[in-house]
């Protein structure tokens, strides 16, 4: 421990960079004060932002899928790895000329150098007048009722038409967006460290967008700010900024207007207004405005996710603004088009954590008061900083041809013995409800393109969630709800953060912060915040963190922690097949009891509960893209598990004294020659499903191996709980129908009372968000039906032969796996 430390951590290794924002006072602390609590509540610490520590040993992420060979070598960036980051809030190194008029008004001298990017024309007139736009406006009229006998309903819906337009359109100012730039510039770093990117990433960007054809930027949608943050990076790298759609709650006064200067436009956030039919004119309009920029060579940009994420976790795709970027490269309306996966980690949001609104209260709308209070509170806030990764374009003609090869969307979710299955639910029956309700039928030429759209979005978030790099405040809050739900020392959390980063740089992920441990962990708890982790001294005088887990403090922390979930949801999900199995009970490892070191499990009974799961969690991640079968990915998770030696198989000798790493090679080679050698096509069964017998013992005596077992078991444990919940409401209280609305509603009250009675394991299980997407689970499951009746949307039980077992047997599954 250094006998004396700096509020800014990065005094110690170094300079920060970014400006800093001159109310964080630098104050040196004694060793004795270094754990004085209320000290430490003035603590601004921060981890070293140096970006030339970026450079070490850190993964590179965001390659293109091996689906797109081309796109994956096309445009590449030579040792893009070692370029390190840049903070673009720091300006000065990025000056081609050092003079003190340039080096005094850095952001000015800055800003002159960018290019205008033009023109923008209004594209009003040519949508209005286009032929789609036309004969949506005619049939409209046509079909008008008998209220609009005596007026011109032609020139009724040519005026409803243009209001639409007018709502609708941006008018991006070039100057506008230089001035943002520079006022960015300057106002960005009173409340951000730093706004980092990958110069290996911008690279291959910069040379994609070279190109001239359209780039389509799909980014993972966090926070209101993500609007402009990707425009600003651009104008940053000089590239062309793009328009991006906005939903209509965005249209507020003032804010629109700055909105549409810098390329905002605005769409309902559901096209059809609500009513029964659907309203060609505003579709027909909305789509040929979107044709109509990219016939023009101009770029785009939208949320796959429609809202910002409300748990952390990324939202699943919708097709709709996708499917006019696929019309017009299928159309030949234009030659093709760039698709850039890409994401924004925000070491805290400027917004709030959603915290109401897991609790089940409306959200609030947005205001012209609302956006100014929010901005004067913000102004007075440290909100660490953010990083943003663009994963390697790839082109959309080449996705188009290389999904007619993806496995049939059906075989995606229909891949197992279902007869002798050893849980006894039939994956046909569950899967055909994925192919009804999902968008995986498959037939007429509309419905397959709904399925490539629905491939290519899913692909895209995948890989956004790949190219996702956790903050300081993401790893601390994954670490307190998984290895250290009690809390812990200093001491442990620096251990324990030190493995993380190593887990998850062994999975090619890369993080968003670099520094020493320590320093991490202290900033990242100033950024959460007492009220979310707490701070205590121990006897040995040791500084301690506990989580705080009351509602609804936790649901921020689960909020920071789903970033990093998702990295461990497959081997989550294997980890809880394997402990249900092997009839293992953690509970008893928690307890440090004695286990039975002779657990054994078939591969096939992995599989097949694993393959549940995975059904289950379909609302919650992306298990694997979509070329890919989730039961192969499965496959090899468990083999994993045996090169973890997790799992042991007995045809293989364990010679203890041989170095781990030297056994972790033999092991993976002789599961390379087997299944080069030995794989057989006669070994699957009529349903494709792989019928190989294998029986693992599962390694449970060693320290080391269980508290891996332990680890991954417990990451999807609060998901699954809230599963559990949602499944044991159902079965207690749905006897009868009821309006969806009135049972979602009694179901977050349902499991809030569970949790203030403390009958549940983790607090953060009762979040409506949740609890909902498990109930859309059974839905797709075929365990609950929803339908309409006068205007409501009833919800119950369906009517099939079996289903109050089939939800006994998934209760089953979900109370080992939450355990
Ligand atoms: O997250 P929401 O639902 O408030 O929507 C925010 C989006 O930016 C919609 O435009």
């Amino acid at each position: 421990m250094p006998a004396e430390f700096s509020s800014y951590a990065g005094c110690r290794s170094g300079p920060q960079f970014g400006r800093r924002n001159p109310r964080r006072k630098q104050t040196t602390f004694s060793v004795e004060d270094q754990y004085d609590t209320n000290m430490l509540a003035s603590f601004k610490s921060s981890p070293s932002f140096k970006p030339e520590d970026f450079k070490v040993r850190r993964p590179l992420m965001g390659q293109c899928c091996r689906c797109m060979p081309v796109s994956r070598d096309d445009i590449v960036e030579p040792g893009a790895a070692e370029l390190g980051v840049r903070n673009i809030l720091d300006v000065k190194p990025e000056l081609r000329s050092k003079s003190v008029l340039a080096t005094t008004f850095s952001e000015l001298a800055y800003t002159m150098r960018r290019p205008l990017f033009g023109p923008f024309p209004d594209l009003s007139m040519a949508v209005l007048t286009n032929r789609r736009v036309v004969e949506a406006i005619q049939k409209t009229a046509r079909d008008l009722d008998a209220e609009h006998e005596g007026t011109d309903k032609l020139a009724v819906v040519e005026k409803r038409a243009a209001k639409i337009m007018k709502k609708m359109k941006a008018s991006i100012s070039t100057v506008f967006i230089k001035f943002t730039g520079w006022f960015l510039l300057k106002f960005l770093s009173l409340m951000l460290r730093g706004v980092l990117v990958q110069r290996g990433q911008m690279a291959v960007l910069k040379k994609t967008a070279e190109r001239g054809m359209p780039m389509i930027y799909l980014p993972l949608h966090r926070s209101h700010l993500d609007y402009i943050l990707v425009t600003f990076i651009l104008w940053n790298y000089d590239i062309r900024a793009p328009y991006v759609a906005a939903g209509e709650n965005m249209d507020i006064p003032f804010f629109s207007l700055l909105m549409r200067s810098l390329g905002g436009f605005f769409i309902r956030r559901r096209l059809d207004n609500g009513g029964q039919q659907k309203d060609i004119v505003y579709r027909s309009i909305l789509n040929t405005y979107m044709l109509e920029m990219l016939k023009k060579g101009d770029s785009l940009e939208f949320f796959l996710e429609g809202g910002r994420t409300r748990t952390g976790r990324a939202v699943i795709p919708k097709g709709g603004l996708l499917s006019v970027v696929t019309e017009a490269c299928t159309e030949g309306i234009i030659p093709d088009a760039y698709i850039v996966p890409m994401t924004i980690s925000y070491d805290k949001l400027l917004e709030g954590h959603f915290c109401s609104e897991q609790m089940g209260r409306q959200k609030k709308k947005e205001s012209f008061v609302g956006a100014c209070r929010a901005i004067l509170k913000i102004l007075f806030g440290d909100f660490g900083s953010v990083r943003i990764d663009f994963a390697q374009p790839f082109s959309v003609q080449e996705f188009l041809k290389s999904a007619e090869q993806f496995p049939h969307p059906t075989l995606k979710y229909c891949y197992s013995r279902s007869d002798s299955s050893a849980s006894g639910l039939n994956i046909s029956q569950s899967s055909l409800s994925m192919l009804t309700n999902g968008s995986c039928a498959a037939g007429d030429t509309q419905d397959n393109t709904r399925v490539m759209v629905k491939a290519l979005a899913e692909h895209t978030v995948y890989a956004c969630v790949k190219t996702q790099a956790p903050m300081c405040s993401h790893c601390l809050a994954f670490l307190l709800l998984t290895k250290c739900r009690q809390g812990g020392t200093m001491s442990s959390l620096v251990q324990s953060l030190d493995w993380l980063k190593e887990q998850l740089f062994k999975r090619k992920q890369d993080v968003g912060f670099c520094g020493t441990s320590e320093d991490v962990i202290l900033y990242a708890q100033c950024l959460l915040g007492d009220n979310v982790v707490q701070r205590s001294v121990s006897k040995e005088k040791e500084l301690c963190l506990k989580p705080n887990m009351s509602l609804p403090a936790v649901f921020e922390l689960s909020y920071h922690a789903n970033t990093v979930t998702a990295t461990f949801a497959l081997e989550s999900i294997v980890a809880c097949a394997v402990v249900m199995g092997a009839g293992l009970r953690p509970s008893m490892w928690l307890a440090n009891q004695q286990v039975s070191d002779n657990s054994t499990v078939t591969r096939e009974a992995i599989l097949d509960t694993a393959q549940h799961i995975a059904d289950l969690m379909h609302n919650e991640f992306i298990l694997v893209p979509p070329c890919r079968q989730i039961m192969d990915a499965l496959i090899d998770t468990v083999e994993d598990f045996v090169s973890m030696e997790i799992l042991l198989r007995e045809d293989l000798q364990y010679d203890m004294n041989v170095d781990l790493v030297e056994r972790r090679r033999a092991i993976h080679l002789s599961r390379t020659l087997e299944f080069d050698d030995e794989y057989d096509e006669d070994e699957e069964d009529m349903d494709g499903g792989y019928v190989e017998q294998q029986e693992y013992m599962v390694n449970v005596s060693v320290e080391d191996v269980r508290s891996k077992l332990q680890f991954l078991h417990v990451v999807l444990a609060p998901i699954l709980e809230s599963y559990l919940i949602t499944a044991c409401y159902i079965t207690q209280s749905l006897e009868a129908d009821m309006p969806e609305d009135d049972f979602l509603k009694k179901l977050g009250h349902y499991a809030q009372e569970r949790a203030k009675n403390k009958l549940v394991m983790h607090m953060e299980s009762c979040g409506v968000l949740t609890l909902k997407n498990a109930v859309k689970a059974f839905q797709n499951l075929r365990i609950l039906d929803t339908y309409k009746e006068a205007n409501l949307t009833m919800i119950g039980l369906t009517e099939h032969f079996g289903v109050r077992e089939r939800l006994d047997r998934y209760v089953e599954i979900l109370k080992v796996a939450r355990n």
